[in-house]
């Protein structure tokens, strides 16, 4: 999970090395802003009384080979450098963020190409193609800066798209699926602001790149003749080196201290800003699924469901749930219960394959369909809560924005509704709740913040993936009492995956037995447990009674 700290800019502004390079950075770009007030010299007018003047009055650094003002030339030569690198650093920018978003979040074709572009694009020598460029249209060197943003290009796109592909694997950008948000919303939501601190560090050490860059272009004459640069007050000052090597300091002094001032806020900055910690995920959310005789009058019909990837893991599963009815969906880890889940709520990744015919509420559902049901008529209760919630945003701020959207809800009425909702589910203090951050919840709070929200919608259907496994025993029971009270006041169907017989014993009307992909026995809660059929059912009851044992043992 990716965390957010707070205080970022404060942090930044506590580190004594960022302070000078800010400082440093800030007075080279007034100085150069300045330039026209700074000096009184044009800084291409030569004037050949003043060849290899001393530091005088009038030449506060003095002139160089061919008689021009030393710091008119450096300030107006700050612009030329600071003006190139932006261009280059926008340009890359622009290209690498978007593809690297596009690239990572949706994957498939676009993904392949993009990286193949970004890889030969890499291996191209930059330094070859811009003297090409140069050659070619002229000594242009803003638009060889811009030629250079596209080079540089594939490191943000490659950088981007490896935030975005972990993140976008994070269990709160599911849940944020599940909750039916579209696309580019969770984009900007959830994945941008992940994006944005990498962006800005490497957007720091690419203005120090493409400043050396263009400086050394400069410095082999292939700047513009009328326009004041460093670089090409490098290439005079080597001419004179003998006569004059004072004038190789100013501008080798600006090139360097901007370059590391660049570097090391970019450093500082990845300390700050950085550290976008990883917490573990924790495991992927266990889907419902149950089979049960095929009902058609059933609210979710699921028939013949097979999602394979190199080999098949649910293969042929068939399942009924009806309205007010809960399914308990058993098996062991690796039965493939989280993959019949995730089927139904249109959440598997691209490269599965899947068949099958999934009927809701009478309607015969293509993938499609189904993602625009989730959130609204399908709602989701994960394992992990904590890793459901965005970090970034409080928890009000992730409560009101399903309502509002599919319910069109105003601001107040889904800010009232949230505040109802959490009291309903037991929160003692919702204000103080509605307002936190989910790192100052409880992991208990945190399932009962996201049962709010899986019913905010008044869906028809609950799927829970072993709602209460990440949870501490104490708060268990409650939770689970708490889900089947809301379940029976709305009338909702609800799968519930999970491993424990006592949970199922305690909530669940009806139980699918899962074995290697497949329903091996479906059958009443209480008939199930009284007169198992399936050996492998009869295995499970064992092992569970062995090990808890809160009720008698059943018959085998
Ligand atoms: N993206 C994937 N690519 C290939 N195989 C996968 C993928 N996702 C899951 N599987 C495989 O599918 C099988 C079923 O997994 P699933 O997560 O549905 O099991 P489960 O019964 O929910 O177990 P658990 O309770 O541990 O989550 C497993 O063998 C798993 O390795």
């Amino acid at each position: 999970m990716t965390v957010r700290r707070p205080g970022l800019a404060r942090r930044l502004l506590r580190d004594p090395v960022a302070i000078v390079c800010l400082a440093v950075l800030g007075l080279i770009v007034v100085a150069s802003a300045l330039a026209p007030v700074l000096s009184g010299h044009d800084p291409n007018t030569s004037s050949l009384t003043d060849t290899l003047a001393p530091i005088s009055g009038d030449h506060p650094l003095g002139a160089d080979g061919v008689g021009r003002d030393v710091l008119a030339r450096l300030l107006y030569g700050g612009r030329t450098s600071l003006l190139g690198a932006l261009v280059a650093v926008a340009v890359a920018v622009t290209l690498g963020v978007p593809t690297g978003l596009l690239a990572g979040y949706y994957r498939r074709t676009f993904d392949a190409v993009s990286s193949w572009t970004a890889n030969l694009l890499m291996a191209i020598p930059a330094i070859v193609v811009l003297l090409v460029v140069l050659a070619v249209v002229g000594q242009n060197m803003y638009l060889a800066m811009m030629v250079f943003g596209v080079l540089m290009a594939p490191g943000v796109f490659r950088l981007i798209r490896a935030s975005v592909t972990s993140v976008r694997e994070e269990l709160y950008v599911d849940a944020a699926r599940v909750s039916g948000l579209g696309d580019a919303r969770i984009m900007r939501r959830h994945i941008l602001p992940v994006v944005i601190a990498p962006t800005i560090i490497q957007a720091a050490q690419m203005f120090g790149l493409a400043i050396v860059i263009q400086s050394g272009l400069e410095f082999l004459g292939l700047g513009s003749a009328t326009q004041a640069s460093w670089g090409a007050m490098l290439n005079d000052a080597f001419a004179n080196i003998y006569t004059k090597p004072i004038l190789l300091l100013w501008p080798g002094a600006a090139v360097a201290l901007t370059v590391a001032a660049f570097g090391l806020l970019g450093n500082a900055m990845r300390d700050a800003l950085g550290r976008l910690s990883k917490t573990p995920a924790g495991s992927a959310p266990a889907p419902a699924s149950a089979t049960a005789a095929l009902d058609d009058d059933g609210l979710l019909v699921v028939r013949d469901l097979r999602v394979s990837y190199a080999t098949e893991v649910v293969g042929g599963v068939s399942l009924t749930v009806r309205r007010g009815e809960v399914l308990g969906l058993v098996g062991e880890s690796g039965s493939g219960k989280t993959q019949t889940a995730f089927a139904v709520l249109g959440l598997l990744p691209p490269e599965a394959r899947v068949s099958g015919q999934l009927v809701f509420d009478g309607q015969k559902l293509s993938p499609a369909a189904v993602a625009k049901l989730r959130g609204r008529r399908i709602a989701y209760v994960p394992q992990e809560p904590m890793s459901n919630l965005d970090p970034s945003f409080r928890i009000g701020a992730q409560l009101t924005e399903p309502m509002r959207r599919h319910l069109k809800l105003s601001r107040s009425a889904a800010r009232r509704k949230a505040l109802d909702l959490l009291a309903r589910v037991g929160i003692q203090d919702p204000e103080r709740v509605y307002a936190s951050y989910p790192h100052q919840i409880s992991g208990g709070m945190a399932q009962r913040v996201l049962i709010a929200g899986a019913v905010s919608c008044d869906p028809d259907l609950l799927i829970a993936d072993e709602p209460t496994t990440a949870l501490d025993v104490t708060v268990q029971a409650e939770v689970l009492d708490l889900m089947r009270s809301l379940q029976s006041e709305r009338q909702m169907g609800m799968i519930l995956v999970t491993h424990n017989f006592g949970v199922v014993a305690d909530i669940c009307d009806r139980v699918a037995v899962m074995q290697t992909g497949q329903i091996v026995e479906s059958a009443p809660a209480a008939e199930l447990f009284a007169n198992p059929q399936h050996p492998y059912t009869r295995m499970l009851l064992d092992s569970t009674l062995e090990n808890t044992s809160p009720r008698e043992k059943e018959p085998a």
